[in-house]
């Protein structure tokens, strides 16, 4: 099952390994025209009534595996208007080579005459609303004829994430669907066939730019904001946290606030005016100072990140148990605080970001080759019940039942330091996005930073390199 966004997101990667979306639609005609075969014998009339979107591409590219058929493909609307290139090449492929294609130009002159078949490519996952004109008046004409109608994908004017449609839909006999099956589809009283297109399972097994697409979490769940991000760290250490929270900040969060003991304060501050720094009394995080730090992340629904550079004294590791045990928001734990984690009881949605040894640490696998123990490290995750991101050359990603693997990152990140710009930038995925899309972007962020600064950097890379290059490595390319 996979939704139109992650679907989206998927399709994209595929391009990046390679596998552009016009060889998607070729491939996704061919499935539809096959279906075709399937359904109606050679000689029938079939025609193909397409939208001005991908969807109806399919349809302009399933006419061309039709040609011992009667073929008619009608687009709804002006060629003019087509709206992806990929569509308007195979449109024009079909002007080119004569077939029989013509341009709908007003709802009334809609005619397909009798076919034996409709194949309905006017909308696809693109659609937003209910179907306009041409599409409503074209829809409701193909309703109401006789014809075995074929939808693509999914049937026009249905949501393929609900099954829902807000104003007229086709009501499809057979619906062929790519790649994998929408969830909208188990609702129709259609018969639905998925046909593979060819979309390498890498492109859903890696982390790639398709998943730095638009968020996906609820916009009124994150308040409309980008996020504040709330760093708990620092005291032996003062870079950490304030990479951690610059990071943050080049990722995209509106506020970046550090926590951290009076002791170090001027020093971090002096780091980066852009920093917010909140001293607390002392020289390490101590129980005593969690309740405030509780209530603040709290009253401001900030996004923690809990561990860096806050050492492991043992009054410290009892204020990160403290904190988690009381705290129910969502927070980014690395470093020192990880060893925490497993023993306490806590309602917070935790980001854990192990390397190799503090996962063997935790408890989880004691593996060289992350990549290799992904099942053993999707099974500790579901344990822990927090998303796991296990740092390593290929980082491993996981919830406890998906698992994504990041290859992005050049040789030049086993620099200290590189883990604390990680944690800030997945602070700022998590304040818009769920907890593991967060984890799966974030090291790609991170990676794609430096390899951006591979060539002039080289193994004399910086932590805080990256933080000019996180920007680009979001915005930059896209
Ligand atoms: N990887 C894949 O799954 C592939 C899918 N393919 C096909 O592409 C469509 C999605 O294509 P897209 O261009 O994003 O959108 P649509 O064709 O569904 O529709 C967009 C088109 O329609 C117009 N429009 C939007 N809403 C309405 C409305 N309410 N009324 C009228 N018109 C509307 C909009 O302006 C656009 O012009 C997917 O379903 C597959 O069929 C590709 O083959 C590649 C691989
Ligand atoms: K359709």
């Amino acid at each position: 099952m996979i939704s139109s966004d992650r679907m989206a997101a998927v399709d994209e990667n595929a391009e990046a390994l390679g596998v552009p979306r016009k060889q998607l639609m070729e491939s996704s005609g061919n499935a539809v025209a096959r279906r075709v075969r399937d359904l109606v014998d050679p000689g029938a009339s079939v025609a193909v009534v397409a939208g001005r979107g991908n969807n109806g591409g399919d349809g302009f590219v399933a006419a061309r595996f039709l040609d011992d058929y009667d073929v008619t493909v009608h687009l709804l609307g002006r060629a003019g208007t087509i709206a992806t290139d990929i569509a308007r090449e195979n449109w024009e492929a079909l002007l080119r080579s004569e077939y029989d294609a013509r341009e709908v130009r007003d709802s009334r002159d809609l005619d397909f005459g009798t076919p034996d078949l409709v194949v309905d490519a006017m909308l696809g996952t693109g659609v937003a609303g209910e179907p306009r004109d041409p599409e409503r008046s074209a829809v409701e004409a193909v309703n109401a004829t006789d014809a075995v109608v074929l939808a693509v994908d999914v049937p026009s004017g249905v949501d393929a994430d609900t099954g829902e449609a807000v104003g007229v839909a086709v009501e499809a006999d057979h619906v062929v669907t790519f790649h994998d099956r929408k969830p909208g589809l188990d609702a129709l009283d259609a018969d639905v066939t998925v046909a593979d297109i060819g979309i390498p399972p890498a492109a859903e097994r890696f982390v790639g730019p398709g998943d730095l697409r638009a968020p996906r979490r609820d916009p009124d769940s994150a308040k409309g904001d980008a996020g504040r991000v709330f760093v708990i760290g620092g005291g032996p250490y003062t870079g950490a946290p304030a990479l951690a929270a610059q990071a943050a900040l080049r990722a995209g969060a509106d506020l970046s606030f550090v926590a951290v003991p009076e002791s170090v304060g001027t020093p971090i501050q002096g780091y980066a005016e852009d920093l917010i720094v909140q001293p607390y009394e002392g020289e390490r995080l101590a129980p005593e100072h969690v309740d405030g730090l509780v209530e603040t992340a709290t009253s401001y629904e900030d996004v923690v990140v809990l561990g860096p550079g806050l050492g492991t004294a043992d009054e410290t590791l009892a204020a990160v148990e403290r904190f988690l045990e009381s705290f129910d928001g969502r927070a980014v734990v690395d470093a020192d605080a990880l060893s925490v984690v497993p023993e306490v009881e806590t309602d917070a949605a935790l980001v854990c970001t192990p390397n190799r040894h503090e996962l063997a640490e935790m408890g989880g696998p004691d593996a060289a080759d992350l990549r290799e123990a992904a099942g053993e490290i999707e099974a500790f995750a579901a344990d822990l019940g927090h998303v796991v991101l296990a740092k390593s050359r290929e980082d491993v990603v996981t919830d406890g039942e998906r698992t994504r693997i990041c290859r992005a990152g050049t040789p030049g990140m086993t620099v200290g330091g590189t883990g604390d710009t990680l944690a800030g930038v997945a602070a700022a995925m998590l304040a818009t996005r769920e907890p593991f899309d967060a984890a799966c972007v974030a090291p790609y962020v991170n990676g794609r930073a430096a390899e951006l600064l591979a060539e002039s950097r080289g193994d004399g890379l910086l932590a805080s390199d990256l933080l000019d290059a996180i920007p680009t490595a979001i915005w930059g390319e896209r």
